[in-house]
């Protein structure tokens, strides 16, 4: 229990006390509570001043909560709205639609949100902006995207000259333990879920990491964060680790890689293209050792080359972390403005020259299933990489070939048939671990 003098401001200091709000107190606001209590010397000395947290708001205010007697707790926006003393509010609530009218509000009062909810931000981030704008305060989600790596902050401070031509991640936490946890012990995928639920890295509703929507989001933000574009999505929905079967992860291993849930971005002359779903991953792209809760983002800068951003992805500390710098750089008025608008940006960004010199990517896939052999025989198209790799029944053998004929080829598979991509640029010849393949 954190007690009164803990909470009460310093005393000592004579500047006014600055005043925050926090809406939602389960994994990512009680984890910024704490972390403002515990690290509140330092964070005080940092910002030159004391701060308090008047008032918390929850769905449940009968909950029982560690949080301090100065602190209401309330289940009524309106006792947070009727304030005229907040210099700014942190959201994390669930999802958009609980966030939205409470974002929406508090901006139009002027008064600054710092939010974690990327679902939020994917929806309605570029309305809430431009209403931010409109009213001269400022919404801030570093915590939206990829937890604890400060990974919007470092593309828009440290690596503005960079054209990022591309880039790849790991970026549900969820996810990624899941895949882990299954081919690394064999876990069941409801018993990994449940594990990363009891640890707080779950969605509310989980769906929406094993499902893909979460990474998609990410990317979403990424996309305008970058290019200023939304971007053009290959498929009209995103894929999940749900159905992952844990011989498919194993076979993978077979070959020298591993499955790991990617989401990418790709600028090409005039648009954005962007993809979530699971991928084959060789020993050699930078996605590979990304493990258990972390996430990666692997950029490709014009100048800089290639940069890998990993950290964890998802958790109370880490996310109070991100909450807690976007807090602090408000406060000191360190933060970089947002570029002017998005059309202005993406025109900047866009009107990079390509260089008609890059070689065309190998393209390889990793395809899982039952009784594969038959159904690849007289596939004149399709180039055989690997043999047949066999785990425990399911079969799994590597192709390459004319991405055209290749995808014929896929449309006429059974449904057991599953399809990973290989990511990353293979411009070589194919990696030697897959040719030489023992096939058990
Ligand atoms: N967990 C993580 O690792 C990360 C989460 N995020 C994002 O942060 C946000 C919060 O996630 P997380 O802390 O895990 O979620 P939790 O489910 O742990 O907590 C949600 C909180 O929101 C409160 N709440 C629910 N409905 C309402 C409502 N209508 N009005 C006000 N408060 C409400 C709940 O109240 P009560 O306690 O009464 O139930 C609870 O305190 C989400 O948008 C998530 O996407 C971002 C990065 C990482
Ligand atoms: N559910 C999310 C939480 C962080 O954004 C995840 O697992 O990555």
């Amino acid at each position: 229990m954190y007690n009164n003098s803990t909470l009460g401001g310093n005393i000592h200091m004579s500047k006014a006390v600055k005043k925050l709000a926090i809406i939602g107190f389960g994994t990512v606001g009680s984890g910024v509570y704490e972390t403002l209590i515990e690290q509140r010397n330092k964070l005080e000395r940092l910002i030159g001043g004391p701060y308090s947290i008047p008032v918390v708001l929850v769905k449940d205010a009968s909950k029982v909560r560690e949080l301090s007697d100065n602190t209401e707790v309330t289940d009524n926006f309106q006792a947070i709205i009727d304030r005229k003393d907040l210099d700014v509010v942190v959201e994390a609530s669930p999802d958009a639609e609980i966030a939205y009218p409470y974002v929406k509000a508090l901006l139009q009062q002027g008064v600054s949100v710092i939010t974690a909810n990327k679902e939020l931000v994917a929806k309605y981030g570029e309305e809430l902006l431009t209403l931010a704008r409109t009213n001269h305060c400022r919404l801030f989600f570093e915590a939206a995207v990829a937890g604890g790596i400060p990974i919007l902050t470092s593309i828009r401070h440290t690596l503005k000259s960079n054209v990022l031509e591309k880039v790849e991640g790991i970026l549900n936490g969820t996810s990624n333990f899941i895949l882990t946890k299954m081919r690394k012990e064999g876990t069941s995928f409801e018993t990994a879920l449940e594990e990363a639920q009891a640890h707080g890295y779950a969605e509310a509703v989980p769906d929406k990491d094993v499902d893909g929507w979460d990474a998609y989001f990410k990317t979403t933000i990424l996309s305008h964060w970058i290019y200023g574009v939304a971007p053009n999505w290959q498929t009209e929905k995103p894929k999940g680790v749900r159905g992952v079967n844990v011989n498919d992860l194993l076979i993978a291993e077979t070959f020298g890689g591993r499955i790991k849930h990617v989401a990418s971005l790709e600028k090409s002359k005039d648009k954005v293209s962007a993809c979530v779903e699971p991928r084959f991953v060789l020993s050699d792209h930078a996605l590979y050792g990304v493990e258990g809760v972390n996430n990666g983002i692997h950029v490709q800068g014009n100048i800089v080359g290639s940069l890998l951003f990993q950290g964890p992805g998802a958790g109370k500390f880490p996310t109070a972390s991100a909450v807690v710098e976007d807090l602090i750089n408000f406060w000191t008025g360190t933060s970089e403005e947002e570029p002017v608008s998005g059309i202005e940006f993406e025109k900047m960004i866009l009107s990079h020259s390509e260089d008609d010199s890059v070689v065309e990517p190998l393209k390889a896939w990793l395809l899982t299933g039952e009784k594969l052999g038959p159904q690849l025989e007289n596939q004149f198209t399709v180039s055989y990489i690997s043999k047949v790799s066999r785990v425990n029944g399911r079969e799994g053998i590597v192709i390459t070939g004319d991405n055209k004929a290749i995808e014929e080829l896929f449309t006429s598979l059974n449904d057991t048939v599953v399809v990973y991509p290989l990511s990353g640029d293979h411009t070589e010849v194919f990696p030697l671990s897959i040719a030489q393949t023992k096939v058990s």
